[in-house]
């Protein structure tokens, strides 16, 4: 199952910047962790935006919550999900 993941970060302006570049060192490591495991195939960046765009590809909404409830930065993200089908005129 296909789902367009929309990801706003938005850490505090007060976090100690040593704490947010820890947390986002182990983002990065669970991410490339995820995309290897190609269940995290496409990761954008939004341009001019701290946000992403990302495709997941996983079996079931449980496992894509899990997922994303595991994100390190999972307490300072705004998530947005949508479920993608196959459209009829693709040919992919
Ligand atoms: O920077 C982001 O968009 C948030 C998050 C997604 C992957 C990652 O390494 O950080």
């Amino acid at each position: 199952m296909l789902y367009l993941v929309r990801m706003d970060v938005h850490l505090p302006s007060d976090m100690p910047a040593d704490q947010a570049e820890e947390i986002k060192a182990r983002e990065k490591a669970y991410s490339q962790r995820l995309q290897r495991e190609g269940k995290w195939p496409q990761l954008y960046r939004i341009v001019g935006e701290y946000a992403n765009y990302s495709i997941f590809d996983v079996e079931s909404n449980d496992e894509l919550h899990t997922l994303l409830s595991n994100l390190p930065l999972f307490p300072y993200l705004e998530i947005a999900v949508t479920p993608l089908a196959r459209h009829p005129s693709s040919i992919h």
